[in-house]
């Protein structure tokens, strides 16, 4: 039986012992050997040199010096607190900062007065004057004893000073483990070693540690940002096997009058390459007994709502149900107008089920659902309720804006006898790292088409000292037949506020087009479902020239002869949003225009991400850029970041490194998908070892 020494628990590295152990399990979450290997050093000293004051030039250096603290002071700005020591080495003097100090450290500081004292950190300037901001401080003593070259700095915390377990004392830990001797098992294929040259998994973990310079901890980097990759493709791919294997669905063999007749009859307009093949795809996977699990992406405007209702018309086809869940009240109503107008004339029963519906109006949607007489429903979260039973689902598209997660993918499943294929949609494009980490259980199919005819929007950004000519504008606009939403943010947590905005912009909006000549329509969360769809559809039929919004009307709404978008204070929102908002013009044929209204100075991320808007409509463009501005947790919401906790690769960073490992994946698996050629047995352990209760992989054993 394969045993791994490097789970042995940590209370047995030398220099550990129980007590340690406790601690360090606490506060770092370190129970195992292997855990405090790959607890990594966050940055790197150099410690082979003391610099002295005189000679610093440059900044954003990690550096070290001797010399004393000669004073401490506590500083208040405002909300602002910190604590600023100034320290002197005989050639001049720099200060050490420490933003919100614990009373401990400020404590220990206090005791360092006037030592001889080692302090090392990354230099910054502020005012022309230098310093290194939270320092790492060290007696003499302890300096002399740390290992020279590049210095490996951990992460801490107050507890774990407290408790003596300095960072010395983790380096110690370190190197007791490699002392032992114990081999690391290589975990990739020798092929793939040598034809990416990685550094071996044990020169990696000890470089990594301890590296002999920077090039060699470029390496090391690499090598492990690779594994971390490669095993985080294998455990999603392996699932996706799995999931084929063992998740059966009803298989659609037809193409038959439902899809026929559409396609023939009532297709509004031809279909784009994109769609074709987007549709292609799909149709080929439904073929099959295996679950569809399919993510659609395409940019705003592309024609997504077209391939659903073909796909759920192959449903039909083939005497199956057909469910669509959108995020929004607005987006299903939308959805639904927009498909019992495409259906026309067809036989084919629709109906929309949202919360807001009445008792009286549900009770024979649900009747009808579970006899089979109505063939698709839409709605919202209200169709995961479990009075929501269908008589034979086949399809479930989920129209997710990234607001669903796996779990409430998988409530459609408990709807049918056989779980249904599925299909999610998302609203704007998702960056391609992203969707490989996020959805890596999930094939995709991407519209990268739009349809012909369509002008790219013009985007601008404007200050309120354009605000007349901006009216102007507008009236030009509507005198040429067109019509304009004017968007203000709602944000939760000022939403008192920010509904005064909103009105009183309504306000400045009907006094400067007032009636008869003109009407202007108000939608915001607050209003009720039924008024909400009264004012857009008065928009939609061209009653109201201009349509007063909150971010509503932010994902969906689609009103092709509105040709102009106005932002309000668009530099509260993020890149997606500004990205989707934008997308509710230039649905027609005519020029489209969107204006970024800014107020004030803008801060740098801000500023880039109007500067984005106004360079490019590319959502898959401007997706890369949102991933670069905001990170990959921010950008997917918490619910579902936690396959994004990397321990060292970065995937705003790493894209080669991710594609590299991707492919190499897939090659694999598709080759020895149950990982049992002898070159790969090593991997196989590891992957039993790490990932066995992850992947829930029957076959290995
Ligand atoms: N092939 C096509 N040729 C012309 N117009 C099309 C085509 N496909 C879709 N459309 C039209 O383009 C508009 C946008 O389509 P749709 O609403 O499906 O976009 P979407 O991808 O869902 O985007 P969004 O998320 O922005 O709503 C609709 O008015 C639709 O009728």
């Amino acid at each position: 039986m394969y045993r791994n020494p490097l789970k042995k628990t940590i209370e047995y590295v030398k220099g550990c012992g129980p007590e340690r152990a406790k601690t360090l399990q606490a506060e770092l979450g370190i129970f195992r050997y292997e855990d405090l290997l790959n607890h990594f050093p966050f940055r790197y000293v150099d410690r082979s040199k003391y610099y002295s004051i005189r000679e610093i030039r440059s900044t954003a250096a990690e550096i070290q010096l001797k010399g004393q603290i000669v004073s401490i002071q506590d500083i208040n700005q405002g909300k602002v607190k910190r604590t600023v020591a100034k320290f002197q080495d005989g050639t001049g003097t720099l200060e050490l900062t420490w933003f919100k100090i614990t009373k401990w450290q400020r404590e220990k500081l206090q005791n360092d007065i006037f030592k001889e004292i080692v302090v090392y950190g990354k230099l910054k300037e502020f005012n022309g004057n230098y310093s290194i901001v939270h320092p790492e401080i060290e007696t003499i003593e302890d300096a002399k004893q740390a290992p020279q070259g590049l210095f490996p700095v951990y992460s801490s915390t107050e507890k774990l000073q407290k408790k003596g377990i300095s960072n010395r004392i983790i380096q110690k830990m370190v190197t007791a483990i490699f002392d032992e001797h114990i081999k690391i098992e290589e975990n990739i294929p020798q092929n793939l070693i040598q034809h990416f040259k990685l550094m071996s998994r044990e020169q990696a973990y000890k470089t990594i540690h301890f590296p002999p310079n920077l090039d060699d901890l470029k390496q090391a980097e690499n090598r492990l940002k690779f594994e971390e990759f490669f095993f985080l493709n294998m455990s999603m791919l392996s699932q996706k096997i799995q999931n084929k294997a063992k998740n059966k669905s009803n298989p659609f063999q037809l193409i038959g009058d439902y899809f026929n007749t559409f396609y023939n009859h009532h297709l509004p307009f031809e279909l784009t390459g994109a769609q074709k093949r987007v549709i292609k795809e799909i149709r080929l996977d439904l073929k099959h007994p295996a679950q569809m699990n399919r993510l659609l992406q395409g940019d705003v405007g592309s024609g997504k709502t077209m391939v659903a209702l073909l796909s759920m018309l192959i449903a039909l086809d083939n005497g199956f149900q057909a469910a669509l869940i959108a995020p929004t009240e607005i987006l299903a109503q939308q959805h639904y107008n927009s498909i019992v107008e495409m259906l026309g004339e067809m036989n084919v029963e629709v109906a929309l089920l949202t919360g807001s519906v009445t008792k009286k109006k549900r009770e024979p949607i649900l009747e009808n659902l579970l006899s089979g007489k109505l063939h698709i429903i839409i709605g919202t979260h209200a169709l995961l309720e479990d009075t929501v039973q269908f008589h034979n689902l086949g399809l479930s598209i989920i129209d997710e804006q990234h607001r669903f997660g796996v779990a409430q993918r998988a409530k459609f499943w408990r709807k049918a006898k056989l779980p249904p294929h599925i299909l999610v949609m998302t609203a704007t494009p998702i960056p391609r790292t992203l969707s490989m980490t996020m959805y890596g259980d999930l094939d995709v199919s991407i519209i990268d088409e739009l349809p012909q005819g369509r002008k790219p929007i013009k985007t601008l950004s404007k200050t309120d000292a354009h605000r007349l000519q901006l009216f102007d504008f507008m009236k030009k606009e509507i005198e040429k037949g067109r019509q304009v939403y004017v968007v203000y943010p709602l944000i939760e947590e000022s939403e008192k506020l920010d509904l005064k905005d909103l009105m009183d912009g309504f306000e400045s909006v009907t006094r400067h087009f007032p009636l008869p000549q003109y009407a202007v329509g108000i939608v915001h969360g607050k209003q009720k479902a039924k008024d909400k769809e009264f004012e857009m559809q008065r928009f939609k039929r061209g009653e109201t020239q201009i349509l007063v919004a909150t971010t509503v009307i932010e994902v969906g709404v689609n009103v092709p002869n509105a040709s102009v978008m106005i932002i309000e204070n668009s530099e509260r929102f993020g890149l997606s949003q500004l990205h989707q908002l934008r997308g509710r013009v230039g649905r027609g044929a005519e020029q489209s225009y969107c204006i970024l209204m800014v107020g004030g100075k803008l801060n740098p991320i801000s500023q880039r991400r109007i500067e984005a808007m106004c360079e490019t409509n590319d959502g898959f463009q401007l997706a890369e850029i949102d991933l670069e501005l905001r990170g990959p947790g921010d950008m997917m919401g918490t619910q579902q970041s936690g396959v994004l906790d990397f321990k060292i690769a970065d995937i705003t960073k790493d894209k080669k490194i991710l594609q590299a490992a991707r492919t190499c994946v897939e090659h694999i698996l598709k080759h020895d998908p149950n990982l049992m050629l002898p070159e790969h047995l090593n991997m196989r352990n590891f992957f039993i070892d790490n990932f066995k209760e992850k992947v829930g992989w029957s076959q290995i054993s």
